[in-house]
This record gives structure tokens, sequence and C-alpha cells, in this order.
């Protein structure tokens, strides 16, 4: 694994417009091998996981901007043999050369106050799932913390041999030190869990606790993020969605949506059906990449919270498809509403997509009730079907609600063979300009003369990326990428992306 960690952007330089330019500069981001189990079945190279979780690795390159890389394909293959030395000495191994992640897998739970957080912790803790589960709470200050103690108390049986940590203070901003001392103290007890649980404070928010597991080279090496599963409460989190925030004020709920890999919508008992689906829409919106699931007293399928594998880049094409898969739901959803509505919808851009050159704008589907047909009012028209197409700001949204959201989700897809050096620079260049409102990223590339796919993941500035399994004979060489952040110019990063196509 390859992880450009440049927490600092000193270069705002040209801003977005530059994005689009396509020259190769001096220091591009790098797009460099992971030599993985599946990359290396699939090119005969055998070597261990997460190279940037080797503090060594680090060292030599993982965490400041790598060197410019000569030409396409060998980049990858270089990167992938270097690491392979670099990490040979900590790793397991198993007898047939593939590599045995016994890292320790982290979920960390996530939500609003009081949107159940508690609540579906006591219920991983009782269930009979054969986990031994180690769990860190983290609360506020001003928040009772004694009464939320004492249910997760009550919830740990001494015969697991669950252990609880308790931190007091706020894990997004002030102590994320303390995280890392408090797992790497779990750490030491090791052979009495199996995984840790963390549950956040509801005012937390999850980026910087995200980013512990890869910048902390201890940490990383010895814990993987499993997932991130935000808890939203049915009945007020749009009171909170829509929550004015002063200038440079986060808010909470809405990212706690934005980086989740798994969400839980509960509370379901208190609101009405059609709520729900407004709200899972909105919620969809924002990030069109995690699963949703409604829920009463967060009571969800064991296997929906743990074992997510929602930072494996080995998923990342299932999390790319489902994202696709979403948007052709709520597609079909938004036209279920179309013909229940007699035709008096007014679609932004009214539009079906196909063909390898559809580049439309936002898919914001209003169902607006005052409206005529919706051809008569879209500013562009468009068909949507089949690799080719580019769907962005997937925002099915009606008329009565908030379209205004900062934070979405951006989806590209663009059939033909990507140029690395442009691609690097570009994801470079968007990942410094937009770094602190670039929450997550996946996306799958074919690179130009490269017979494997290449699959990244990134959250901020950090970046992973390693090479796939190989292209099939037949197979559309197809890249797709899907971002999700804030005040994201989806034309930009489309123009940007589309720019990296070998001419
Ligand atoms: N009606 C209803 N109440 C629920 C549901 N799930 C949880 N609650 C209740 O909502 C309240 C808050 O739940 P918690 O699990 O403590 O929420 P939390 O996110 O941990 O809260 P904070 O720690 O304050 O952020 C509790 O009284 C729960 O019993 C649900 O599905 N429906």
């Amino acid at each position: 694994m390859s992880i450009v960690a440049s927490r600092c952007c000193d270069r705002t330089a040209a801003a977005m417009q530059s994005l689009a330019a396509t020259q190769p500069r001096a220091q591009p981001a790098q797009l460099a091998g992971r030599p993985a189990s599946r990359a290396a079945q699939a090119t005969g190279i055998s070597c261990r996981r997460a190279a940037a979780s080797s503090p060594r690795q680090r060292q030599q390159g993982g965490a400041s901007l790598p060197p410019p890389p000569p030409a396409a394909a060998s980049v990858l293959r270089s990167k992938r043999a270097a690491r392979c030395q670099a990490a040979a000495d900590s790793d397991i191994i198993d007898v047939e050369g593939k590599v045995i992640d016994d890292r320790v897998p982290v979920t960390v739970i996530t939500g609003f106050l009081g949107s159940g957080k508690t609540t579906l912790l006591n219920s991983i803790l009782k269930r009979e799932h054969g986990r031994r589960i180690a769990v860190i709470e983290n609360e506020f200050g001003e928040i009772d913390i004694d009464s939320d103690l004492v249910s997760v108390e009550e919830a740990l049986d001494p015969s697991k041999e669950q252990i609880m940590m308790l931190n007091n203070g706020c894990l997004c901003c002030t102590v994320r030190d303390d995280l890392v001392d408090m797992l790497n103290k779990l750490y030491d007890r090791r052979d009495q869990f199996d995984r840790i649980v963390i549950e956040t404070t509801g005012l937390a928010q999850p980026a910087p606790i995200i980013q512990t597991f890869f910048l902390e080279p201890k940490v990383a090496d010895r814990m993987k993020l499993d997932g991130v599963v935000t808890l939203v409460d049915a009945k007020h989190v749009e009171l909170h969605l829509d929550e004015e925030k002063p200038e440079g004020v986060v808010n909470e709920a809405m990212e706690q949506i934005a980086y989740a890999d798994r969400i839980i919508l509960n509370k379901t008992d208190l609101v009405e059906p059609a709520d729900l689906e407004r709200l899972e829409d909105r919620i969809a919106a924002i990030n069109s990449m995690a699963q949703i699931k409604r829920a009463q007293k967060a009571e969800v399928p064991i296997d929906y919270v743990l074992g997510v594998g929602g930072f494996d880049l080995e998923k990342v094409e299932d999390d790319v498809l489902a994202e696709e898969e979403h948007h052709s739901h709520a597609h079909s959803h938004s036209h279920d509403h179309e013909h229940s509505h007699s035709h008096s919808h007014s679609h932004d851009h009214d539009h079906e997509c196909s063909g390898s050159n559809c580049t439309h704008e936002s898919h914001s589907h209003d169902h607006s009730h005052s409206h005529s047909h919706a051809s008569s009012s879209s500013e562009s028209e468009h068909e949507c079907s089949g690799a080719g197409c580019s769907h962005h700001s997937h925002k099915h949204g009606h008329s009565h609600q908030h379209h205004d959201d900062a934070v979405s989700s951006v989806s590209i897809s663009i059939e033909g063979d990507m140029d690395l050096d442009k691609v690097n620079y570009w994801l470079g260049g968007l990942m410094e300009v937009k770094s602190n409102d670039l929450y997550r990223m996946k996306g799958v590339l074919a690179i130009k003369d490269f017979p494997a796919r290449f699959v990244f993941q990134g959250v901020h500035m950090l970046f992973e990326g390693m090479p796939d399994r190989e292209w099939k004979e037949g197979e559309k060489r197809v890249s797709k990428m899907v971002f999700i952040g804030k005040e994201l110019d989806r034309q930009l990063i489309e123009e940007g992306f589309r720019e990296c196509l070998v001419k």
C-alpha cells in the first residue's frame, strides 16, 4: 500500500482551474502499487499487506510527496517490488506466499447525539456472535458520561473477557494522541479480544479518528480500520442537517454521514414511511457509497456493522459498483415518483445517459408538484446507461427539501485508457486543493499499457492504491471514481478526469 500523506496544503496555487490541466509537474501525487494478496496472486509477486502501515516504509517516502514517476507502467511495478522488500521482515506470509493480515479490526460507531450509538453498542455486546470485543468509549466533557458507562458496563460479560476503556475528551480534535495511547495499551492485551469497537461522542468529526489508523505508524501496523458505522436519528436528523453553521464550522451530522461505510437509519418507529424515503434520498445524495439500513433500537444484523472492509482496497470495486446500483435504483425510484405525480415534475436535468461520452450535470431530480413536465424545463437532456456515463452529485430530492447540502457525492465513469502521469498530476492536484473538503474517494482505473486494474481509496490527503486483478479478455476498460466531499465542483472534477484519457 502506498499512502501519500501531505497533511497540509502549502500549494493552493492555481486552485481548481489548474486541475483540468495535464502537463506533468515536478511532484505529482503518487499512484503506486500495494502488494496485497490479490495483487500478488495476479502478478506472481508475493509480499505483504499495507506497506504504508510499516513505519519504515513511511520513512521511505510514504508520508511525503513522492518523487516524479518514471514511465507509466514501470511505476507500479518498481514500487511494488520495493515494497515487497520493505515489508518482508515484519510481515506474516503463509506457505503459499500470501500475506496474512493479522491486524486487529476496528469499527468506529458515530452519529449525532442521541441517535442510538450506545443502543447499538449494547446490542453488539449482548448478542452471541462469537467475537470477543474490546470497547473504547469516547465522551465529550459536558455529556453525562456516567449513565452511558453504566449501560455499557452492564453489557460487558466478564466471562467473555471484554474490555472497555473510557476516554473523557473529544477524540476528533484534542485527543487523538489519547486514542493512539489507548489503542496501543489495548494491544498489549491482544490475546483477550478479536476486534475493537470505538463509540465516539455525538459531536465527533470522524476524519481525525479515521486518519489515526493511517497516520500513526504503530497503530497502522497493529490495527486496521474495518468500517465507520453512522447512526442516523430518523426523527431529528433533518433538523441537524439543515442547521446553518457559521463559515468554517462543520456540520457534524453531515460529516458523520459523509464518512460512513454503513448507515443505520434508526428510530424508524418515530416517523412515517414517506419521511424515511425522503431521508434515504437525502442521505444517498450526501454519501452514495454507504449502504443504508432502516432500524428500530439499532437492531441490524451483526455482519452489517462488523467485518465491513470499508477501507479495503480489495473491496473497492464492490463499493463502486454498489454506488452505481444505488444510482440506478435512485433513478427508478425517482421515475416512480414521476409517474405517480402524473408527469408534473421538473428535473433540473432531465436525462438519460448512454454511450461513452455522456457528461451530464448533477442528477438533481426535483419532484416538484407545481411544475409542468420535466422535459420542457430541463436545462440539459441526456440519457444515462452503460459504462461511459459519468454521473454527478446524485441529489435525488424533493422540492420541499434542501438541495444545497454542501456535502455530496460525485461519481464519474469513463471508458478508455488513462495516462498514469496525467492521473497522478490531476489527482494530486485535486487532493491538494480540496484537501480538507475531499472526505473520501474510491476508484477503479484502467491505466494504459497496464494489464491489471488499479484500485484506490483515500481519505482527505491520504491515498492508497494497488494493482488489482487483470482486465479480462473483452472486458470494457472503464475507469470509475466516486468522491464524497464538501462543495465539490462536479464539472471541474469531470473535466480534469477526462483530460487524463490517453489521447
Ligand atoms: N423510539 C426509539 N427510541 C430509540 C431507538 N433507538 C434508541 N432509542 C432511544 O434513544 C435514546 C438515545 O439512544 P442512545 O443509544 O443513548 O443514543 P446515543 O447516540 O448513544 O446518544 P449520545 O451518547 O447522547 O450521543 C435512548 O433513550 C434510546 O433508548 C429507536 O429505534 N426508537
